[in-house]
């Protein structure tokens, strides 16, 4: 069944509210076998239409591992699964009955009751008005409008309450959402491998921010679009069914129902156009972050050709389906309008002429003034009665809009629990479907606690199933620094993320000291938002420094020793606040990195290229500083200048074969330059061959 019709169920069970507030009323006005026989049998028609319309969907499918787009399997209706996530999202938003939330919902609640009976009064008091204006009672009209006045103070204190409950209900939402989900997003590296091992979510920072806000909003919207005039309906249907009595209520509520059920027919599928449109704008707004965090390679490249291709085709990808939805909400608009506004007017005007032509038992008598007053208030009634339908009708809309992003917000939690339970989708490379490459992704290995670092056996498999490396071994001892060599992606980073927890252990045996141990500097090091002094002391915040009981001086000393302890004078001292990345030179950046590495004096560091910009100089100096520190390095590095300095080394060959060995470094760099030697020479061979038989011809021709 199409996401069409799920959607608007809704609209017709207001309507049949409406009907079942009318028999109700009619029932509590006219308390008769018939009266009693149209309220049983409308409440009954509304619990099964209910039942109905939630019984009948299917529950989605679970996700598993697979290569299928998950975008195909985004549901977004009205169903048990919607109705799971919501409830899965409230209790995340209003914790329990004593939290903020519900104190907040329950003073909302409040105020929704007082204002309808305000609004009850007022349409009384108003009737009263114009009746005292008819008849000429000068006094009695004066009265009234100082008393119309007072009462205006209680009903626009209540008026702005509720606009303020509603957006203090929204902003608690959203807060408890958001902390909700950092808390899982910045746990167990969640924030990595949505990005990198899962394919399900393209922009989380699109879900966290915009998502989770509209969602909120929605949500605190519903609640007062929903209840108030849900509670309208059944305290103004009682009121005019006294006055114009139930039977003609009852009819009318009739034909609203059947005009509701045509309309619920032509209704297009808006939730599920909310999630696309939402999920477009995350890919073009993502589009212009890449941009941002490129600009300076996109402009050497003089890219901005292709660039600007690119964002047009995000843009008008967007704007043809917003164009899309603009044009479907102009149809049923005006729809709807027809319907709500004209149809159902003049239906109400019929209604409010009973009293005139039929005597309605215990209302008031036929006088000028009686028919005035009882008009004004009845029309006032039906007035807010039908308004107050019409916003439980188009309150279909709401809801499914909040079904769209209760939908994305709970894909957002359904993957990070997954990833936490270790359950990845992800499109995998065609070799990863053979029965050796998948007997090693159904594998699992051991990761064990210790106080060196030792592979045994273990299987270097990239997220899209390609297996790098079947079994690999290698240990690093305190004090055993090992220098690890090979062609471009034959998995050397891979190692460091698998050592690290990013990546599964696919198989044999890992063991390693616990991460603060270990210590990472890569080529292009990481530099936060804040401080000088917190890029170099980075995770560490300052408090963890002075615990530690370091002084900004002895961070001068480290910087001092990779010399750059200009910097901090030249920026404008360690407090100074800056994108550090646009403001530091690349090589700066590697500095820093290393004075970072001297601060924190791990145990094990891994270097990945992480001196390709300095200096032979400060490379000496790095690594006989990181030495005396007692650090055990792991360096992944093509440079030869680099092999003193390490005991090991593990090479890899490119095609899924390694040697790990002890590495004499002088043997091995003599060995290489005959290497070369040898290389050079076999490469003079042609020409030497070409200038020969060169030779040759000329003694032939000279003879
Ligand atoms: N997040 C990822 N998703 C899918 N594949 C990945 C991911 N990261 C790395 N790979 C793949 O894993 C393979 C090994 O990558 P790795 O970064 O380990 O190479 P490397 O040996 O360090 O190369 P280089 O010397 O170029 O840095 C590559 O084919 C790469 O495309």
């Amino acid at each position: 069944m199409g996401v069409q019709s799920k959607l608007l169920p809704a609209g017709s069970q207001a309507a049949l509210l409406n009907v079942l507030s009318s028999s109700l009323t009619f029932y509590l006005t006219h308390k008769t076998k018939i009266s009693r026989g149209l309220y049983l049998f409308t409440f009954l028609a509304l619990v099964f239409r209910v039942r109905a319309a939630i019984s009948d969907q299917k529950p989605a499918v679970k996700p598993t591992r697979s290569t299928s787009d998950s975008s195909k399997r985004q549901k977004v209706e009205l169903n048990r699964e919607f109705f799971r996530n919501l409830f899965r999202l409230l209790k995340i938003v209003i914790p329990g009955w004593k939290s903020k939330e519900a104190r907040l919902l329950v003073s909302h609640s409040v105020f929704l009751v007082l204002r309808t009976l305000i609004s009850l009064y007022v349409a009384e008091l108003d009737g009263r008005l114009v009746s005292n204006l008819v008849r000429g009672k000068g006094k009695d009209f004066v009265l009234g409008i100082i008393w119309w006045m007072v009462v205006a103070i209680p009903a626009t204190f209540t008026n702005s309450m509720l606009s303020y409950h509603q957006c203090k209900l929204a902003l608690q939402y959203r807060t408890r959402l958001t902390n909700h989900i950092h808390n899982q997003y910045l746990s167990n590296m969640i924030f990595y491998s949505v990005g990198n091992l899962d394919d399900r979510i393209k922009n989380p920072d699109q879900l966290i921010v915009e998502d989770v806000r509209k969602f909120s909003n929605s949500l605190a919207e519903l609640y007062s679009n929903l209840a108030k005039p849900v509670l309208d309906m059944v305290i103004y249907n009682y009121q005019l069914s006294r006055n114009v009595g139930g039977e003609g209520l009852f009819l009318m509520a009739l034909l609203v129902q059947i005009s509701a059920n045509v309309m619920r027919a032509l209704t297009p599928p808006f939730g599920k156009y909310v999630a696309d449109e939402a999920k477009l704008e995350g890919e073009f707004r993502h589009q212009h972050s890449r941009l941002i965090d490129n600009a300076e390679e996109v402009a050497l490249y003089n890219g901005h050709e292709n660039e600007k291709k690119t964002l047009d085709k995000g843009y008008f990808r967007l704007i043809k389906y917003v164009n899309h939805i603009l044009r479907q909400r102009l149809y049923h608009g005006i729809m709807e309008d027809y319907v709500i506004k004209y149809f159902w007017g003049a239906l109400g005007l019929v209604l409010c002429s009973v009293p005139v032509f039929v005597k309605i038992p215990g209302a008031k008598g036929g006088s000028l003034g009686d028919r005035t007053e009882s008009f004004v208030t009845n029309r006032r009634l039906l007035l807010s009665s039908s308004d107050a339908f019409g916003r439980v009708m188009f309150s279909y809309k709401e809801i499914t809009e909040l079904a769209g992003y209760t939908s994305r917000v709970s894909t957002l939690l359904n993957v990070m629990e997954d990833i936490t339970n270790g359950r990845f989708e992800k499109n995998l490379v065609s070799s990863a479907s053979t029965e050796e490459n998948a007997a090693v992704l159904r594998g699992r290995g051991k990761v064990i606690e210790d106080s060196y670092i030792q592979f045994t056996d273990v299987p270097i498999v990239s997220p899209n199933g390609d297996v790098l490396v079947r079994k690999l071994s290698f240990e690093v001892k305190r004090g055993g620094h090992l220098l690890i060599v090979g062609p471009n992606g034959c998995g050397k980073s891979s190692l460091f993320r698998i050592l690290g927890g990013l990546w599964p252990v696919y198989g044999g045996e890992v063991r390693k000291p616990p991460s603060e141990e270990i210590f990472y500097i890569p080529q292009r090091p990481y530099l936060s938002r804040g401080s000088l002094r917190q890029q170099v002391i980075y995770p560490d915040g300052l408090k963890d420094m002075i615990d530690k009981g370091v002084t900004d001086d002895d961070l001068m000393a480290l910087l001092k020793i990779v010399e750059i302890e200009s910097v901090v004078e030249r920026e404008g001292g360690w407090d100074v606040e800056k994108e550090w990345r646009e403001q530091l030179s690349g090589g700066l950046q590697q500095r820093i990195a290393m004075a970072r590495l001297f601060y924190h004096a791990p145990k094990f560091a891994i270097l990945d290229e992480c001196t390709a910009a300095q200096t032979l100089d400060i490379e000496r100096i790095m690594y006989e500083t990181a030495k005396q520190l007692d650090i055990t390095l792991i360096t992944v590095s093509h440079r030869k200048s680099l092999w003193k300095y390490h005991e090991n080394i593990l090479q890899f060959d490119g095609q899924g074969g390694f040697v790990f060995t002890k590495l004499d470094a002088e043997r091995r760099l003599k060995l290489e330059d005959e290497k070369e030697d040898l290389e050079l020479q076999l490469r003079a061979v042609p020409e030497l061959r070409r200038r020969l038989e060169e030779l040759k011809e000329s003694f032939q021709t000279e003879g």
